[in-house]
């Protein structure tokens, strides 16, 4: 279990990337929800010890985060920007990948590699250069490198951006795979890549806790707040500074999707929510900050 305890992070003076953030995480998988700048970069890279936090505290299955150390022998850690190199073949680098881990032993490491190489499907790849690999062998690469040492929580930071629709699925479903035995922790602006896999989330906005629980739960946030309505062009430019969250045009008009808590014209209605829907209703409709 992870908790975390009013964990807060400034960069700046007055300015807070976390904000007293309190946390519970289980086993599973867990999404972690927000838009760009929200602090999900941040709060990752503090469970991996990578950085402090300012204030506040957690533990990680019992390691407290002043024990770096102890914690990254169980931590596994996909980040945004994963760097490899282009020269050297998938299994090279994960031959180095677990050197650098600490696994001493050749035939502990050998064995590990074979294994994850396996789980990951990269097997007969295994050989090439990973300049020959497409974005999502990359990241299967990337995942596999973070499963060196059988950790007991695994961190994946935005791993589907530029990921094609097929190599997305395949990469959600490996992660499905993975959190049957262990944490992992998913954090994304892209609601769809939790939604098959995730049980629990927390959705972060301007560094605070805006939500967590179950998908159900984020989902009925957007009740009664999710409105379609046909509109002429004209009014649909009134429309504009309301969220729009999508729109088609159709023979009498314009159809829009609109999150809004009141109606936003006298003949909309309102329609069931999306998980997304949910989503961009706490958090303003703003993908973006
Ligand atoms: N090294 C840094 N120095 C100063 N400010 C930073 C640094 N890293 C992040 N920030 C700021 O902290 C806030 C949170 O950033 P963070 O990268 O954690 O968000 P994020 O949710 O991961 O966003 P994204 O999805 O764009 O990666 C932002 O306002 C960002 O500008």
């Amino acid at each position: 279990m992870i908790q975390l305890n009013q964990l807060s992070k400034s960069y700046k003076t007055n300015e807070w990337a976390l904000r007293k953030l309190d946390l519970t995480i289980g086993k599973g998988m867990f999404g972690l929800l927000g838009p760009n700048g929200a602090g999900k970069t941040t709060l990752m890279r503090i469970l991996a010890t990578l950085l402090r936090p300012t204030e506040g505290t957690g533990t990680v299955n019992g390691r407290p985060l002043t024990k770096p150390e102890e914690i990254r022998e169980i931590v596994g850690y996909l980040p945004q920007f994963f760097q490899i190199y282009p020269q050297l073949t998938g299994r090279e680098f994960l031959e180095y990948a677990a050197v650098m881990k600490g696994i001493e032993d050749r035939r502990e490491r050998k064995r590990q590699i074979a294994e994850l190489l396996d789980k990951v499907n990269l097997t007969d790849k295994a050989h090439r250069k990973i300049k020959s690999y497409s974005g999502g062998m990359k990241q299967r690469l990337g995942i596999a490198q973070a499963l060196l040492g059988s950790p007991e929580v695994i961190i994946v930071d935005e791993p589907t951006a530029g990921l094609d629709p097929e190599e997305r699925v395949r990469f959600r479903h490996l992660l499905g795979e993975l959190s049957l035995q262990r944490i992992v922790i998913l954090s994304t602006h892209i609601v769809a890549d939790i939604e098959s896999s995730c049980q629990q989330a927390a959705v972060l906005s301007r560094g605070s806790l805006r939500f967590c629980g179950s998908l159900e739960e984020l989902q009925a946030h957007g009740e009664n707040r999710v409105w379609e309505v046909t509109v002429s062009e004209r009014e649909f430019a009134g429309l504009s500074p309301l969220p729009i969250v999508a729109s088609r045009r159709t023979g009498s008009g314009i159809h829009c999707r609109i999150i809004s808590s009141e109606a936003p014209a006298a003949d909309a209605v309102t329609v069931p929510p999306t998980l997304e829907d949910g989503y961009l209703a706490l958090i303003g409709g703003n993908r973006h900050e």
